[in-house]
């Protein structure tokens, strides 16, 4: 008996305009139950446009324009009534902001249940153990605006857990969880579809973690088409060149460890360019964090890690005066930071947030990338000159016109961390800068991370990615529950198991896999 899809496309395109070519073109595939999809395409390549038209989504919340048709259980999802979709097909967005209704995480969650009519009595016990399964359970009285990215991911997580859809949409979701947690998440899906016979179709850059799951693999291309579709040992052991060509990474138990590029550190004997003492900073009474000192010197690269909720994101607004310390110092250039003007502060430092969107300040991506320049009063051609080469350099000339807000979430990123490269800053704040990158475009970033290393801008850089820091990093700081944990050389902490565990970090794949340690010669 011939199997009957779940999901089926039929010739399905869409473009957000309609004289635009084509996001997503001429598509024909179906979904069947009990697959577990993993998703691939270059930033860019409409993987977010599809799953917000899988789930009927799309083209109505965006005025879009398709043809074909999509058909959920061979009805046509346009003859769904409004929700009705959104029960058998979650999603879990790519920016966990944009999927929350109520202030407070258990209102969200209780919303959720209301719309699957779970009844009153039966809600607070249903609240509390998905919030147990997600380790969020601490939380349940928090307002979502004061959590920490990933722990709002979390949340966002726990109220599709909830729905059990019979097909489940993952938009890059373990992007803002730290090592462990994100380990422990897709352990979670594993167990839930064992659970509920769920189906799931993951759009995930760096796929490793996902590959005791996935059995089948898509892969769009630039143009939007479907460039690849079958088994993961099929695909990534037979196609391995086009999916090199669309700039993807390929899964490392596929290539093996990446190479180590650690540039030699141009730091002995430089001036320190911050440095903090003794600084605490609370929210309500609660210490978020306790008496941090640390320093970083002209040229040094140096990774902060921890786990959800640590104070990384917190220590950088502070570090950028975005916030100030309640006790401690904080010096730039041996002059305490509030001694600095305004203006000198943002030419010397740039500071690239966690979200992208809350850094958008014009209506297209050009004007974000001048802006400053103009503001400086900078002559003409310098900008366009400079425009023209960072445009070309994160990929973005084709959306030079665009409005910020409508660029895919690598490119946004992309665009959020051009902005601060107008100058050649002495400081450079990265809050998570390369999540949503596809292989080539983190390559690219962190080429350009290196050269202006290279010629002394000091690094700041808080990352979940271990390979990252292995790779890269002269120094690397572990915040714990708001307190420095460590504050040393990348080796000395993939050797500190116990500190690992208790800060929910895991050691890079060249360890994790190999299980020891292996003493690299720093190449240049
Ligand atoms: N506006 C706020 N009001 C109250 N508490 C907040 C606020 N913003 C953050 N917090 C809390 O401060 C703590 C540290 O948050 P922070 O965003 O610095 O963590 P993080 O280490 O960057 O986490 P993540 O890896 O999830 O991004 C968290 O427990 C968070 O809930
Ligand atoms: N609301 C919108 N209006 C106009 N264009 C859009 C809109 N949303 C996305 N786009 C464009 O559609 C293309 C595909 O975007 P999409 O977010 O689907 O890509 P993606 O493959 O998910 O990328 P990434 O890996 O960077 O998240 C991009 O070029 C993007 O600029």
């Amino acid at each position: 008996m011939q199997r009957k899809p779940l999901i089926k496309l039929k010739d399905f395109s869409f473009s957000y305009e309609k004289k635009q070519n084509p996001i997503l073109q001429n598509l024909n595939f179906s979904i069947y139950k009990g697959e577990s999809t993993l998703l691939m395409g270059g930033s860019g390549s409409g993987k977010s446009t599809l799953a917000l038209c899988l789930n009927g989504l799309y083209p109505e919340a965006v005025e879009g324009f398709s043809s074909g048709e999509i058909y959920y259980r061979e009805r046509n999802i346009n003859d769904f009534e409004s929700g009705e979709l959104n029960q058998n097909i979650g999603i879990v967005f790519q920016d966990p902001e944009s999927q929350f209704c109520m202030i407070r995480v258990e209102d969200e969650l209780a919303f959720t249940l209301e719309n699957l009519s779970v009844p009153p009595s039966e809600m607070r016990s249903r609240i509390e153990e998905v919030l147990k399964q997600v380790n969020m359970s601490e939380f349940i009285e928090s307002k979502i605006h004061e959590l920490s990215g990933g722990q709002k991911q979390k949340i966002a997580l726990a109220s599709v857990l909830l729905m059990e859809p019979e097909l489940l949409i993952l938009d890059e979701p373990t992007a803002n969880l730290d090592p462990l947690s994100s380990l422990e998440f897709i352990e979670l899906i594993g167990e839930l579809q064992t659970k509920i016979d769920m189906s799931i179709l993951v759009i995930e850059h760096q796929a490793d973690d996902w590959l005791p799951l996935i059995n089948r693999v898509i892969v769009l291309n630039q143009s939007g088409e479907l460039l690849e579709d079958g088994s993961p040992s099929e695909i990534f052991t037979k196609e391995t060149q086009r999916l090199e060509n669309q700039g993807l990474f390929l899964p490392k138990q596929y290539t093996g460890a990446p190479t180590r590029k650690r540039i030699p550190s141009l730091i002995k004997n430089a001036q320190p360019c911050l440095d903090l003492k003794d600084v605490a900073f609370k929210r309500k009474n609660k210490a978020i964090l306790n008496h941090v000192s640390f320093n970083i010197h002209e040229g040094e690269f140096v990774a902060i890690v921890g786990q959800n909720g640590a104070g990384k994101s917190t220590l950088l607004q502070l570090m950028s005066r975005l916030m100030q310390p309640n006790e401690g110092e904080i010096k730039l250039y041996n002059t305490p930071l509030n001694d600095w003007t305004e203006k000198e502060l943002r030419h010397v430092t740039g500071f690239v947030f966690q979200n992208p969107e809350h850094q958008f300040i014009t209506d297209t991506v050009y004007d974000e990338i001048v802006f400053g320049m103009k503001l400086n009063n900078e002559p003409d051609e310098k900008i366009e000159s400079v425009a023209s080469n960072l445009l070309r350099a994160f990929h973005l000339t084709d959306h030079k016109w665009s409005n910020p807000f409508t660029l895919s979430g690598g490119q946004k990123r992309r665009l959020s961390v051009a902005t601060m490269l107008d100058e050649t800053p002495g400081l450079l704040l990265f809050d998570e800068p390369t999540f949503g990158q596809d292989a080539q475009t983190t390559n690219e970033l962190m080429k350009i991370v290196t050269e202006l290393k290279m010629k002394g801008t000091s690094i700041v850089f808080v990352t979940h990615d271990m390979d990252l820091v292995d790779i890269y990093s002269d120094r690397v700081i572990v915040l714990n529950e708001g307190s420095l944990a460590f504050d040393g050389h990348p080796d000395d902490l993939w050797k500190n198991d116990e500190l690992l565990a208790e800060a929910r970090l895991r050691k890079p794949y060249r360890l994790e896999k190999a299980g020891e340690a292996v003493d690299l010669v720093n190449q240049p």
